[in-house]
């Protein structure tokens, strides 16, 4: 592509490979001052502000004709399982052990590794589509995950899925799978995916095991990625086996630190807030997934936030969601408080995009989730035309309480063009082979 500024190029394929100094001209930002965004070659934004078009156009290898958009952060989904795309409406309208055990679980035991791939390439394209640039997975066959995102070109925290139920040879395994994976992403030397320790939940991996996740998390400086009190059930048992709270014994057994991203906590007292607040924990909040398995009680943020412990948000699998949509998780994160907090001040607009962005980017570690000079380029650019978005008296309600995925028109992710007014390249390809990838993996289950 030739140095010449070119709106119309922007349509070549060759766009979507590489990070482009670019230009991005007349956009509006959350606070409504509308300005133009510069950033380099490597993907740091320089320079944001009123006309700044003048000084920069020389710079720019691309122009981007921000106009009747409004910019925001890439979106962050700190909890799910990507490829379970391939499990959209497989098991619904069940409660979580017996979703697990009898529906789930079984038929997680005839993946392979290219379901896995298909199913997260399923994912990001879904994820880009609603403005996602970024996901902490926890799964199966992780390699073929990283394989997909390194070609979606997202930013990923990837761990293996640790289930033990006590048993020595399968911790083995599992951890052997794990050193494999963290070598696997660290010779692959792409900045924007990293490996982390996936131990499943304090119900699936006991004590003992779960020591040796945090010996290793600590060891590697690694993120440890957990389920946390997500249901009651959980924490009764819990404290009838260990005498503890689950969050006490993630914390007896160094699980607790500020490598910790645990997912759910609808189910923490307050003393458990205090010490996740004290840790440095994170959690990952996932509304949609906890009101469809019924866990029974939202997550306690008024004390988490008390606490200062960091909360970001996150939409969990496709099974029990059904969709990547972070717009629909914001929506839905801030009502949920509302309602059964019974508070209508609690979770404001405000909070839950930062959430959404800024949070979630602290959590996993990356120096991005807001527009600003010295940060990498993760934008997403909504349409202010589309009927969600009008009337504009407020873009953060907008942005948090009627947009949808679909407002999504341009996705940057460290620079990279990902999708550009709607086009993702070889989205056709992706949705015929997931989907014959689903349709193999039921016949799999159906043959034994
Ligand atoms: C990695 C394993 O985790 C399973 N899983 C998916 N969603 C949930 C959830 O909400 N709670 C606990 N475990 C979950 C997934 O199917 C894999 O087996
Ligand atoms: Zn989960």
């Amino acid at each position: 592509m030739s140095k010449q500024p070119d709106t119309t190029s922007v349509k070549d394929l060759e766009l979507y490979t590489k990070t482009r100094s670019t230009l991005i001209t007349g956009t509006l930002l959350p606070d409504k001052r509308k300005v133009d965004i510069w950033y380099d070659e490597t993907g740091t934004i320089r320079e944001i502000g009123p006309d700044i078009s003048h000084a920069h156009k020389g710079d720019a290898d691309i122009i981007i004709d921000g106009s009747g958009t409004l910019a925001i952060p890439g979106l962050y989904n700190t909890h799910t399982h990507a490829a379970m795309t391939l499990l959209r409406g497989y098991a619904d309208d069940m409660h979580l052990q017996q979703w697990l055990s009898e529906k789930i679980w079984p038929l997680e035991a005839h993946l392979t590794g290219d379901h896995v791939y298909w199913g997260t390439k399923l994912a990001c394209l879904e994820m880009i589509r609603s403005g996602t640039v970024a996901m902490n997975d926890m799964y199966f066959f992780m390699k073929d995950t990283a394989r997909a995102v390194e070609e979606a070109g997202i930013r990923a925290v990837l761990c293996h899925g640790i289930i033990t139920f006590g048993d020595e040879a399968k911790l083995e395994q599992e951890m052997k799978a794990t050193e494999d994976l963290v070598r696997h992403i660290r010779s692959q030397n792409n900045p924007l995916i990293r490996p982390a320790i996936g131990p499943h939940a304090p119900y699936t991996v006991p004590p003992q095991h779960l020591e040796v996740c945090a010996e290793y998390s600590r060891n590697e400086d690694i993120i440890l990625h957990t389920h946390l009190a997500e249901t009651k059930q959980e924490v009764d048992d819990c404290q009838k086996t260990n005498g503890m709270s689950p969050a006490a014994l993630l914390d007896k057994t160094g699980c607790l630190s500020s490598r910790t991203v645990a997912a759910h906590g609808c189910w923490l007292t307050e003393d458990d807030c205090r010490l996740l607040g004290e840790r440095g924990a994170h959690i990952a909040h996932n509304p949609v997934s906890n009101m469809k398995l019924a866990t029974g009680r939202a997550m306690p943020y008024h004390h988490l936030s008390e606490k200062k412990v960091n909360v970001s948000l996150g939409t969990d699998g496709c099974s029990s969601n059904n969709n990547l949509d972070m717009f629909e998780e914001m929506k839905t994160a801030a009502i949920c408080q509302k309602f059964f907090w019974n508070s209508d001040t609690l979770l404001p607009a405000g909070e839950v995009l930062s959430m959404a962005t800024s949070s979630g980017a602290r959590a996993l570690g990356y120096s991005a989730g807001e527009i600003k000079p010295g940060l990498s380029a993760d934008i997403c650019l909504l349409s202010l035309n589309h009927p969600s978005m009008v009337p504009l008296h407020n873009p953060v309600s907008n942005v948090a309480y009627s947009a949808l995925g679909c407002t999504v028109q341009t996705v940057i992710c460290n620079g990279k063009i990902l999708m550009y007014e709607g086009y993702i390249p070889q989205e056709q390809e992706i949705i015929t082979g997931a989907s014959s990838s689903a349709t193999d993996l039921l016949d799999r289950a159906a043959r034994q």
